[in-house]
């Protein structure tokens, strides 16, 4: 049994991942962290991970880019691994991340679901060719309007990608408004569009001479995200300090 500390777990990802583990027989949810408390769970919710006084194995978060700091401190402190899927880092928070997994083991995935992880490969093979053949490439996600950070980290992800593929070569362009300019070869374009209740969408195109090449991820609901992320937790537990991925999890 996989014992979980749910970091934001009254949150909408939290919420789901309460309702996903009540199914499943190898994982169970000890004690949630939020400091809002309107919403009933069937575990204690305390205000810091440092509180919680239950055994556990593993700490999953879905929470803000402004707890992160701390979630990793107080993570170190009591040597818990961590499945971070919070996204809106700053480069420092990378870096800390980074610094943190020589402590204790630390999956982070911006998009848990199997469909990104799959495109991200895809994406590397498809980038070696076409950026070669001077196709321009543009990421363009869409989100709910509940979404505070911009562009998604999935997004973000999605880029690393492909300019880790082409030897990072890549400068990322978030907006054209501002200068009147022709696209530069060395960029790849990302627009952030939110409304509604759309759960998450990622379109990547290659541009090329004479031909566009599509490729498009929708996440019909958020379950997806907390299927991984519990998946990610089962994998995480007895793990050595170190950075892990969903690669890690779905294998390659
Ligand atoms: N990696 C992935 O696959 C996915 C990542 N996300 C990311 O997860 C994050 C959360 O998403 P949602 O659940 O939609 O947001 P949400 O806003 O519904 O929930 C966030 C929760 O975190 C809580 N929180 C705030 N400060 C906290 C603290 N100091 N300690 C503990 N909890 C705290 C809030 O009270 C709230 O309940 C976002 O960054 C989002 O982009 C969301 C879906 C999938
Ligand atoms: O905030 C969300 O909802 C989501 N956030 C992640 C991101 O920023 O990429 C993943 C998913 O698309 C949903």
């Amino acid at each position: 049994m996989v014992k979980v500390i749910m970091h934001g777990c009254n949150g909408k990802m939290g919420q789901v991942i309460t309702n996903l583990i009540k199914e499943d027989r190898e994982i169970e949810l000890v004690a949630g962290v939020d400091p809002y408390k309107g919403i009933e769970n069937p575990y204690p919710v305390y205000d810091s991970i440092l509180e919680v006084k239950e055994q556990t194995d593993v700490v999953i978060d879905f929470s803000n880019a402004n707890t992160t700091d701390k979630l990793l401190a107080d993570c170190i402190e009591k040597k818990l691994p961590v499945v971070l899927c919070t996204t809106g880092l700053s480069e420092e928070q990378l870096k800390k991340v980074e610094d943190a997994a020589k402590e204790i083991p630390v999956l982070k995935s911006a998009n848990m679901s199997l469909g990104i992880n799959l495109l991200i490969k895809i994406l590397k093979e498809a980038a070696k060719t076409l950026a070669p053949a001077g196709f321009d490439i543009e990421i363009v996600e869409k989100h709910h309007n509940l979404k505070v950070d911009a562009p998604s980290g999935t997004a973000l992800a999605l880029a690393d990608s492909i300019n880790e593929a082409c030897d990072n070569i890549y400068e990322y362009k978030y907006d054209r408004s501002q200068e009147r300019v022709e696209r530069d070869t060395k960029e790849i374009g990302i627009s952030a569009v939110r409304g509604g209740t759309i759960v998450g969408d990622h379109e990547v195109l290659f541009a090329g001479p004479d031909e566009v090449i599509e490729f498009r991820h929708t996440a019909y609901s958020k379950g997806i995200f907390g299927k991984g992320a519990i998946e990610g937790a089962k994998f995480l537990k007895g793990q050595q300090p170190g950075r892990y991925d969903m690669s890690d999890v779905i294998g390659e």
